[in-house]
């Protein structure tokens, strides 16, 4: 199945289908892992929002769950200070579950981390549906819950957007040569 976005050429890379059943066996390695926890998951928006309610439908252990945004200042003379908005839950001695939609450079997921490094966790582990492992440039020995590595080429649909849009699409496109 193909699909023309202006003069880009997307072609069908992961059906609903095959993102349902590899999430349903996410949620299942989850509830194992956390069989005696109660986990706090959180949702980086946007793009998060398809995976993250498909997730939580399948998660047995009680958890808590909020989404948070990521807000960046530059400061003149400062690196970029990252901020959450949004988590409204007190993270002290929790176990949190970051979730993603994908981990490309890792730029966002980093900046995610360093944003929670000084709330007092008791574990931060990453569940991602979609990591590019030839693209990231950090090591992130947290993300266990990997939904599927894929290649480089960009991707839309299942909450992915291009310029804001095809989000809602159920099916994951990739960019193919026109
Ligand atoms: O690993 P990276 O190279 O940082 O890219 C991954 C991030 O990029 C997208 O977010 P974006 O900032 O576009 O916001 P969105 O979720 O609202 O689309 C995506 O949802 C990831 O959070
Ligand atoms: O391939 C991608 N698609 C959509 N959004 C993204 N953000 C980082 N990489 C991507």
């Amino acid at each position: 199945m193909n699909m023309q976005i202006g003069e880009l050429k997307f072609e069908i890379m992961l059906t609903s289908a095959e993102i349902q059943q590899r999430v349903n066996s996410l949620a299942a390695e989850i509830n194992l892992a956390y069989s005696d926890k109660t986990p706090v998951f959180i949702g980086v928006l946007n793009g998060c929002f398809m995976f993250m309610a498909d997730l939580m439908k399948e998660i047995t252990v009680p958890c808590e769950m909020s989404f948070v945004k990521l807000a960046s200042y530059e400061g003149t003379n400062q690196a970029a200070i990252t901020e959450l908005i949004g988590v409204g839950i007190d993270l002290k001695d929790r176990d949190i579950i970051i979730v993603e939609d994908i981990v490309d450079t890792g730029k966002s997921l980093m900046h995610t981390l360093d944003a929670l490094s000084h709330v007092g966790a008791r574990s931060i582990q990453i569940a991602s549906l979609l990591v590019k492992p030839t693209c990231v440039e950090f090591e992130f020995p947290m993300l266990t819950y990997v939904g599927f590595e894929i290649s480089r080429e960009f991707v839309v649909g299942y909450g992915l957007d291009l310029d804001g849009k095809w989000r809602n699409l159920k099916d994951i496109y990739k960019n193919v040569p026109a």
